[in-house]
């Protein structure tokens, strides 16, 4: 039987690589494209390398639409794998036309492009930002309030209604898959190369030899600094293969987490215990605004509608980075 064949937009990302490697191992053929905007062509020459094949990499602006559609008509694509995104959340509130247009008007055009083309499969990379920042310390469930408080969350909460409209048609299948707070690696060459977030920021700090620095310490949880729930990259790319399997109809948004929470005091201890670093001298900065105490999935709905429980414990996450 061929086996099937996804295009996978930001393929040379962070997550999209490790789900590249994911598809692959489970035989999938995958096609990847990628603007090189925030990604690496040398995430691709270690798949190759990994793999021994000639994976097809495209380099393609999400928002060329021609090429696109182009490349998904040569190569017959089955589904697609949609990660290409701008993801910082705080560029956002700066350029929030940019980050409209590529999160979702893009979104809304390769699903167009989709349906004229027969693709019937479509994963979305979707967010825990569409929750934003709620005040509550109960884990989030995907029928719960969204807020999203920032154009990035925004975006990709209003590209979730046409996912949502592209898999209620009847043929089709697909979902969208909320990402908490990812972490970890499955090779040194995937690595996050993003200097954006916490556990990248803390690993920074410390081989330069400075001090980390936490915003707020005056929250209410058990030892006053925020809460996230921490999920292996490898995870999210187990998540997207259940998705792309799973042979029932799926709900239009499921969380992608652990279901466990922890602090940032607790990150910089692991990271520091990872590092063998002694160093405890920690900045204790302001809360950074928009930030809310506690954020955990509720990973029920992701069990119950394809079986995915996540497998990596933090202290694994944390050691796959050295
Ligand atoms: O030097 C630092 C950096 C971060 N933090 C804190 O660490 C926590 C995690 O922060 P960060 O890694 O920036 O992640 P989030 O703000 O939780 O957002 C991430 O996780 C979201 C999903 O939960 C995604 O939507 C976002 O794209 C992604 O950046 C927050 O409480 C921050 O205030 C610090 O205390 N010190």
């Amino acid at each position: 039987m061929t086996p099937e064949r996804w295009l996978l937009t930001g393929g040379a990302g962070y997550i999209g690589a490790h789900i590249a490697d994911e598809f692959i191992c489970n035989d999938k053929s995958v096609v990847i494209i990628d603007s090189l905007y925030q990604g690496l062509e040398s995430r691709i020459t270690f798949l190759r390398a990994k793999h021994g094949l000639e994976i097809p990499f495209i380099k393609c602006d999400i928002r060329d639409y021609n090429e696109i559609e182009s490349l998904i008509r040569e190569y017959k694509i089955d589904g697609i794998i949609h990660t290409a995104a701008l993801k910082a959340v705080g560029e956002s509130m700066e350029k929030p036309d940019e980050y409209f247009q590529v999160n979702l008007e893009a979104t809304n055009e390769l699903i167009e492009i989709a349906k004229r083309n027969g693709v019937k499969k479509f994963i979305f990379s979707s967010t825990a930002a569409v929750y934003g920042s709620p005040d509550t310390m109960d884990p989030c469930k995907e029928d719960g309030p969204k807020a999203p408080i920032s154009p990035y969350g925004d975006s990709k909460y209003q590209a979730e209604s046409k996912v949502t409209a592209f898999i209620n048609t009847p043929g089709n299948h697909g979902t969208s898959l909320r990402f908490f707070n990812v972490v970890g690696t499955a090779a040194p060459e995937l690595l996050d190369n993003s200097v954006e977030n916490l556990v990248p920021i803390v690993l920074g700090k410390l081989n330069k030899g400075q001090a980390p620095e936490i915003f707020g310490t005056d929250y209410p949880t058990a030892d006053g600094t925020c809460v996230r729930d921490y999920v292996d990259v490898r995870d999210i790319a187990r998540a997207h293969l259940a998705a792309a399997d799973a042979t029932t109809p799926l709900p239009p948004a499921m969380n992608i987490g652990t279901g466990r929470g922890a602090s940032v005091r607790e990150i910089i201890d692991l990271v520091l215990q990872a590092t063998n670093k002694t160093q405890t001298e920690v900045i204790k900065s302001p809360r950074r605004a928009g930030d809310p105490a506690f954020l955990c999935a509720d990973v029920a709905l992701a069990k119950s509608a394809m079986g995915f429980t996540s497998k990596y414990s933090l202290e694994e996450s944390i050691r796959s980075l050295f």
